[in-house]
């Protein structure tokens, strides 16, 4: 393991950031720390940067451990939220920085930033004004710069989260073709999942200073640990079900949920996707009222009342959800969708199925 972090706690005073924390990071792997706002992701990427002191625990890379190893030696690359680049010097003074630091001659230099403005996509723009580049071309300036003296670990912390949507997916897409194509090894602090599973080989999900999870993206999403991982990756309400021959049961219905999930009792964790309206001639579903009717873009999302839904164990509602992003609050309401074409109204009695990309499975 390239990075490894063992038992790590990091303290303010009385508060308790990251508290005993178990992580590696294998050479050419890209990490995501995911966890809401305040979880101390950003503690523990400071204190892997050099930039915290753990109060317990121990930082290693490659089996050497480096709490006496200042941030300067460390070889790390880092990235910020904001870039914070240095506004008097150009785009090629910027990304030159650390190649002065280890002192490479100039002419070594200007080929290296040549290469690496090629790579961001923002060749020839050496001589531009810092000051003068958009937000997605300041981060690109950015990410230039704490790659170009090869750094052994790339640390990035919310790198696209000043952006807007449309341009963090894009600049996500770019940055994770980015790091493949040079085996960057990479820890990202994110609180985003769309960002975490872009660009992530593996998700690390923390809640309150602890890891909860670290598995690979889809094992994350389809099967969370726990209510908390569940409710922080999008899911408004949980099911107790049962699962037989890759076919969970629930009161709301069957859904494949794959061969590998165990037989036996379990839960099932629902996105504001899970349950859609079904089409004609689709057989089976339950019977719902509809409550509340909302565009989105791809969908109509319905806030929906199904009978009976309390006496079904449905454990919906915002206690400890960490960032819920669906609208399943009431008691006895859940969401669904329906196609734009045809959406049904308040009022409406509708017949929803489960539609398996928005599920997750969760121990009983
Ligand atoms: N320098 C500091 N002094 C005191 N408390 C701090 C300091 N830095 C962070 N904290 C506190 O430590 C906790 C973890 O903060 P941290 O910035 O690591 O969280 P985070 O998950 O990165 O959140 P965000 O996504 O909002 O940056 C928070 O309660 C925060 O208020």
């Amino acid at each position: 393991m390239a990075l490894q972090v063992n038992g790590v706690t990091v303290r303010y005073g009385g508060l308790t950031a990251v508290s005993g924390v178990d992580l590696s990071v294998a050479d050419g792997e890209v990490l995501a720390l995911l966890g809401p706002s305040g979880c101390g992701k950003s503690t523990l990427l400071r204190a892997v940067a050099g930039l915290e002191r753990p109060d317990e625990g121990e930082i290693r890379w490659d089996g050497r451990d480096l709490a006496d190893v200042p941030v300067h030696r460390r070889e790390f690359g880092l990235v910020f939220q904001d870039g914070q680049l240095f506004p008097h010097r150009d785009v090629a003074g910027n990304v030159a920085f650390g190649l002065r630091m280890r002192g490479v001659e100039r002419g070594g230099q200007a080929d290296r930033v040549a290469e690496l403005l090629e790579l961001v996509g923002l060749a020839g723009y050496e001589r531009r004004r810092v000051t003068e580049l958009s937000g997605g071309e300041q981060q690109r300036v950015a990410l230039a710069r704490a790659l170009a003296p090869h750094p052994r670990l790339l640390l990035l912390d919310e790198p696209l989260s000043a952006l807007d949507r449309a341009l963090r997916d894009q600049l996500a897409v770019d940055l994770a073709d980015l790091l493949r194509r040079t085996g960057t090894t990479a820890l990202l602090v994110t609180h985003d999942h769309d960002e975490a599973f872009t660009l992530a080989d593996r998700v690390a999900v923390m809640s309150a200073g602890r890891l909860l999870q670290v598995g690979r993206p889809a094992e994350v999403w389809r099967r969370p640990a726990t209510e908390r991982v569940a409710r922080f990756l999008g899911c408004t309400a949980v099911v107790p079900a049962r699962v037989a021959n890759g076919v969970v049961t629930s009161a709301l219905g069957d859904a494949a949920v794959g061969a590998d999930a165990p037989d036996g009792p379990a839960r099932l964790g629902l996105r504001a996707t899970a349950l859609r309206v079904a089409g004609e001639g689709e057989s089976g579903g339950i019977t719902a009222e509809v409550v509340q009717r909302v565009h989105r873009r791809e969908h109509v999302r319905l806030l929906v009342r199904v009978p009976g839904v309390a006496a079904a164990g449905i454990e919906n509602g915002a206690d400890g959800a960490d960032g819920a992003a669906g609208t399943a609050g009431a008691v006895g309401t859940l969401d669904a969708t329906a196609p734009v074409g045809s959406a049904p109204s308040p009022g409406d009695e509708v017949r929803l199925v489960l539609d398996p990309d928005g599920l997750a499975l969760l121990p009983a």
